[in-house]
């Protein structure tokens, strides 16, 4: 078979998509492969932060369009950045096994940086959290590949240190970067972090199964709970959500963090269910985000940004 992928043409995207045809290749060693580049909202507009683009999706439409035209078969996405509703017709056809979710802080650890200490990250829950964490440290908005980033500190703009996906970090072989890598119960990774995502049109039936045999069941779980969990609470991944999953034979953990964008209100729940349930297991542990106060908290990072976000399905 000849498989059309979309791809962007960063490196770590690039990186995830041979990573996923090595996977394919693997199990369906005839399968043959042709790329097809394409420029989303995030690369064209490298200066806006993300939360002021207003919409979601600013990694995926564009591939969606792909997918819907026939010019690509499929797509490999960070499933960070796929929002929770997908396009008509289009599916998450596989959840490969996960790589580290947790978030590394690189340049310091977090216990070593000084009270006014510079730290980089373009991403609403990082901020809210290591504010949670250290109120005393200056958070800078950055944006830009992972290299680019990680080349800020001690850089011109004087950043003590800088925050990514330890996941991102790793495909790129840069994971010595790292200083700490942050335990999730303290601050909790993105909805989705560290998985990746194939997405296919539902009714090309034979591509789906032989995406299948990619797939890892316990990662498709974390994630199938991670996001209901977000779709519930009508949160983008740019959103102060974080979560991270456990595991106890059969049961799966869900832990879940709302955070104000100033670090002084969070709100946690975590829930326990069987993996066979890992939706329901999502929309409950929402449910007690919610009873607890946490759309009152997004609300409020809502107009504290100027109201440039958008929920999702409100
Ligand atoms: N938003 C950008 C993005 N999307 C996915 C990753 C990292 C890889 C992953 O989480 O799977 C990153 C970079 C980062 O947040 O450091």
């Amino acid at each position: 078979m000849l498989l059309k992928i979309g791809t962007r043409r960063s490196p770590l995207a690039m990186a995830q998509t041979n990573y996923i045809m090595g996977l394919i290749k693997a199990k369906h060693p005839q399968t043959e492969f042709s790329l097809h580049p394409i420029a989303t909202v995030a690369d064209r507009d490298r200066v806006s932060e993300f939360h002021q683009f207003g919409m979601i999706g600013v990694f995926s439409t564009e591939h969606e369009e792909q997918l819907i035209s026939g010019e690509a078969d499929i797509i490999v996405h960070s499933l960070k950045d796929l929002p929770t509703t997908l396009r008509d017709g289009l599916v998450l056809a596989a959840v490969p096994e996960r790589a580290d979710p947790r978030d590394g802080l690189c340049g310091s650890t977090l216990a070593d940086l000084k009270p006014g200490a510079r730290v980089g990250t373009g991403s609403l829950r990082r901020r809210a959290q290591i504010k949670h964490l250290r109120p005393d440290v200056e958070v800078v908005p950055i944006r830009g590949n992972v290299g680019p980033r990680l080349a800020k500190i001690d850089g011109e703009d004087g950043l003590d240190a800088v925050i990514l996906a330890q996941a991102g970090l790793q495909r790129l072989g840069l994971e010595r970067a790292t200083s700490e890598l942050l335990d999730p119960h303290v601050f909790p990774y993105a909805v989705g972090q560290g998985a990746l995502g194939v997405e296919a049109r539902a009714a090309d039936a034979e591509i789906l199964a032989l995406l299948k045999d990619i797939e890892d069941p316990r990662a498709r779980a974390e994630v199938d709970c991670e996001r209901a969990m977000l779709h519930s609470l009508g949160a983008g991944c740019s959103l102060p959500v974080g979560a991270s999953t456990s595991w106890d034979g059969d049961q799966l953990t869900l832990r879940a963090q709302i955070t104000s964008l100033d670090g002084q209100k969070c709100i946690v729940a975590s829930e326990t269910a069987p993996s066979t349930q890992a939706v329901e297991l999502g929309l409950a542990t929402a449910d007690v985000l919610r009873k607890r106060g946490g759309v009152e908290i997004l609300e409020s990072s809502y107009r504290s940004f100027g109201g440039h976000f958008k929920f999702i399905g409100a």
